[in-house]
This record gives structure tokens, sequence and C-alpha cells, in this order.
């Protein structure tokens, strides 16, 4: 994503500024004039741009500035700063609350991303226990309702639409009252892509607007329309009230710049971000994360990652059986399966500043995907004793030649597994007796990890096993080193 050039262009700026002897207004102005042409070319508005230009000037007052003070960590934090405004209107935006009746109405330009959006929404809060309805208002484009009805009964979301009604408020209203009658908590009303220049459209929704009157009005955004993004949002927000913006495609080209540019024209936060076209690409916007993110100033977004982690690993069966010590064929198994539960590994991963080109180079984690299944394939012929043994001595010739030929693989392969296996329960055998972090404290525990700990030890998928930051703390501090976990996957040199 384009948005990691910007990143890496402005965090080239202020290394630059780093390695400059002496600070002065000069290096300042360089650096300052690299940030703005970075964040031009990645489609932030020229004014938003100019004036944080001027702010971090003020801010870094040379002359006033005491000899001793830290002018490179000013400068930076100015940076930052300017930058989180920009994304930060000040005012959160309406937040719905569970098992009260809330209205959330989409709103965007035609082929933004909405409808998609829209169920992306719905899924995310269905996951968390919400009780989430779907209405398509959208009669203007033939298949609108199709594409909603698709996806919502993919994820099993009630639905409301019409195939031969052609008013959009009336099946907005019905939709919502029905929806209300059945207790749902977060009805999500999406209505019919516009063209900016379609005044008859902006009309309509504004009637869906008056008729439904939303508690929300979510305005979803292309990441990639550029320079065009505060006029658009602009033009929204002028018919109807946008309380919150979500931006998407940002898994592809897009310069993503268009985002600090809509949420100025609109006044509203990003509250999610799309990464992707299935049903759970899809982020929290957090704007501190996401702005440190960009500057490669460490923090990264611990809060998306600890949360996807959390939702793939199976709460307590798999921690409980490793803090006993209880590390069994079955327990590897389940332990693959959560791995390949969590999607594609770099679109975690990417969530980590610096990480994926470490940890997992491209074109790595096919490879490791492969070879999980392949482990997989190999314990689907072993019996039930064999996967609920933690004895190795069990494991002679004829039962590995047994498991090789069930599964058809050559012997070398069942070796290669049985050597992953004891390695695997050398390390987490150090974890027996260890404390498995309860539910609330993975997350508190997370914001405040360090950076750079954690590059040293973290292998992403024995995060996952352990239950995110909290558990990979309390397992360095027992093991000492990290080391050998990294090697595990893939993230050292091993196969
Ligand atoms: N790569 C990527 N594709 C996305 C994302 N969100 C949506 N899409 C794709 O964008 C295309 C348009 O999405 P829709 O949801 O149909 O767009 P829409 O805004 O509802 O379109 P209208 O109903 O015409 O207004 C589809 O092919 C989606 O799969 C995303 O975050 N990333």
């Amino acid at each position: 994503m384009v948005l990691a050039q910007l990143g890496g262009s402005i965090s080239r700026a202020i290394q630059q500024m780093n390695n400059a002897t002496i600070i002065d207004e000069k290096v300042l102005n360089d650096c300052l004039n690299e940030i703005t042409r970075a964040l031009l070319q990645a489609d932030v508005q020229f004014t938003l741009v100019r004036n944080m230009q001027t702010n971090i000037k003020k801010i870094v007052d040379f002359d006033a500035l005491a000899a001793g003070h830290n002018k490179r960590n000013i400068i930076k934090q100015a940076i930052l700063k300017e930058l989180c405004k920009i994304l930060d209107p000040g005012k959160p935006s309406f937040a719905p609350k569970k098992g009260k009746t809330s209205v959330v109405m989409f709103v965007g330009l035609q082929g933004s991303g909405k409808t998609t959006t829209c169920t992306k929404y719905a899924y995310f809060h269905q996951k968390k226990g919400w009780k989430p309805a779907l209405v398509c208002a959208d009669t203007f484009r033939a298949g609108a309702f199709d594409q909603l009805k698709q996806n919502a009964t993919k994820a099993k979301i009630p639905f409301y639409g019409s195939y031969t009604e052609s008013d959009p408020v009336s099946i907005a209203v019905e939709g919502v009252e029905r929806f209300k009658k059945e207790n749902c908590d977060l009805i999500i009303v999406d209505t019919s892509g516009r063209h900016m220049q379609e005044a008859a459209l902006f009309e309509e929704m504004r009637q869906v607007y008056e008729a439904t009157k939303p508690d929300l009005v979510i305005f979803v955004m292309d990441s990639s329309i550029g320079q065009a993004a505060f006029d658009q949002a602009k033009a929204f927000k002028q018919s109807v009230a946008v309380g919150a913006v979500i931006v998407t495609k940002m898994d592809g080209h897009a310069k993503g710049g268009g985002a600090l540019s809509a949420v100025a024209a609109t006044k509203s936060p990003v509250i999610f971000m799309g990464t992707g076209e299935h049903m759970d690409e899809f982020e929290v916007f957090d704007v501190e994360p996401f702005v440190n993110r960009l500057l490669g100033m460490g923090g990264g977004d611990w809060s998306g990652f600890v949360e996807r982690i959390q939702e793939v690993v199976p709460k307590d069966q798999q921690l409980e059986k490793l803090s006993q010590g209880n590390f069994t064929f079955r327990t590897l198994y389940e332990q693959f399966q959560t791995l390949l539960k969590m999607g594609p590994m770099s679109q975690v991963l990417s969530m980590l500043p610096g990480f994926s080109q470490e940890l997992m180079p491209e074109g790595r984690e096919k490879e490791s995907q492969a070879k999980i299944k392949r482990y997989m394939t190999m314990m689907d012929s072993m019996t039930n004793q064999e996967l609920d043994s933690s004895n190795l001595k069990m494991m002679n010739e004829s039962r590995l030649m047994r498991i090789a030929r069930g599964c058809g693989r050559p012997l070398r392969d069942v070796m290669e597994l049985l050597e992953e296996y004891k390695r695997l329960a050398k390390i987490w055998g150090k974890m027996k007796g260890m404390k498995i972090p309860k539910k609330g404290e993975m997350s508190a525990l997370s914001r405040n990890m360090n950076a750079q700990q954690l590059s040293k030890a973290l292998p992403p998928q024995m995060l996952s096993q352990i239950g995110g930051m909290g558990g990979l703390q309390s397992l360095m501090k027992q093991m000492g080193s990290a080391k050998d976990v990294m090697g595990m996957f893939g993230g050292g040199d091993n196969k």
C-alpha cells in the first residue's frame, strides 16, 4: 500500500534530520519540505499540508528553544502531533451501544465499496455479540440487493430489501421498522451510490435520511480517489449529517492520504478501514497508532493486532494445556489449525512496523502455510493414542512407516514432522506453570509494550498460541531468550 511509502518518505526525512550534526532552521525546513512533498504525493489536500507546516514551525521556535533541549525530539513530536491533528477532528463519532437500537446509514460514491463495507461493519459487530441487520435501500443499481443478500446470507445476518419496490424511502422505513420490532441493535441502511453531479440522487439520499432518522451517517470513501477526496466528502457532508468516515481499499495502490482530507472535509473521524474484499478484511482505525506506523516511529497498531489474534485463539483450552506442559501432537495440530485460521499472515504482520520484511519475507508465507498443511495431513494419519501422547518413544519405526503410508508421503517427511514436534515441544515445555493472562489484561498489556522488545522476540504464530502480547510478556520472562522462538516458523534461518 502506498501509505507505507508515505511513511517511508516521512521517516527518511526525519532520519536525514537525525543525521545532521546541528539542527538549525535550514535542517528543519529541508525536513518539512520533504514531508510536504510526500504528503502532497499521497493526495493530502494542499491547504492541510501548508497549515501543518506553519504549525510545526510555530511549535519549533529555534530562538525560544533553550540550549540543551532535544530539538530532534521536539520536531518529531511536533510532526506526529500535527499529523494526528489532521486525522482527529476533536470529537468522537456517535458510538452505537450493544443492546440499544441504533440506525446507521451508509452513503458514498458509486463503487466506493459501500455495500461490501455495510456487511463488513455488520459482521464485525456480530462477532462481538451484537444483533445487526441490513437494509438495502439501493434501488438505483441493479444487482445491489442481490449483492447485499448474498453477503448477508454468508455472514448469517438478517436483511431486508425488495426486487419490486422502487422507492428507496419506503424500503428503508419498512426495513428499519421491521428490525426495530425484532430487537436488532444495529440497523444498517445501505443507500444508492451517487455521482457528485447527480442532484436527484443526493435529494433521494436526503429523503432516506429524513425518513429513517439515523443515529449515525457513515461516509464510505475509496482511498484511491486522491485529491478529489476533500470535495467529495464535503458534498456529502452538505447534504446529510455525516458523522464518521470509513476508508476502503487500503490494500490496493491507493495513496491513502485522502483519508486525511476526508476527515478535514467532514470534521468526522475515520472509524474503520477496509483492507480487502473479504468480510474480515476490516480494521478499527486508531489515529495515533496509524500515524505512528506511518512515521515508522514504533508503537504499531497493537490494538488491531491483538484483537485479530484474540479472535482466532481458542481462549482457554490450548493455553490451559500449554501451561500444564502437556504438549502432544494433538496440541500441535490444534495450534496449526489456529495459525491457518489467522488468514494471510502478512496482513496480520503488516500491522507491526517493519515486521513483514524481517520475519516473513515475501514468498515465505505460502511456503510456511503449505508446510503446516503438510504436517496436518500427516497427523491425520495418526491414531488417537499417538495424537494424545507426548511420549516420543512410542513413535517407533513401524508406526512412522504406517503414518507415511497413510498420508502418502515419504518417511523422511514424517521424520521432519517429528523433529519439528520435538523442537516445539521443547520450547513450549518451558511454558509449564506460566500464568495465563486474563482476557481484559491482554489489550492493556499490549498497549504498553515496547516495539523493540517485541521485535526481538515475536514470532506471530507463537504469539497466537500464547494469547497475544500479555502471554508473550510472561513467556519472555520465563524463557530468558526469545531467540529460539523466533526461528520456529520462518522467523530465523530454519526451514
Ligand atoms: N481490495 C478491496 N476491494 C474492496 C474493498 N471494499 C470493497 N471492495 C470492492 O470494491 C468493489 C465495489 O464495492 P461495492 O460494495 O459493490 O461498492 P458500492 O459502493 O456499494 O457500489 P454502488 O452500490 O454502485 O454504490 C467490489 O468489487 C468490492 O469487492 C476493500 O477494502 N479492498
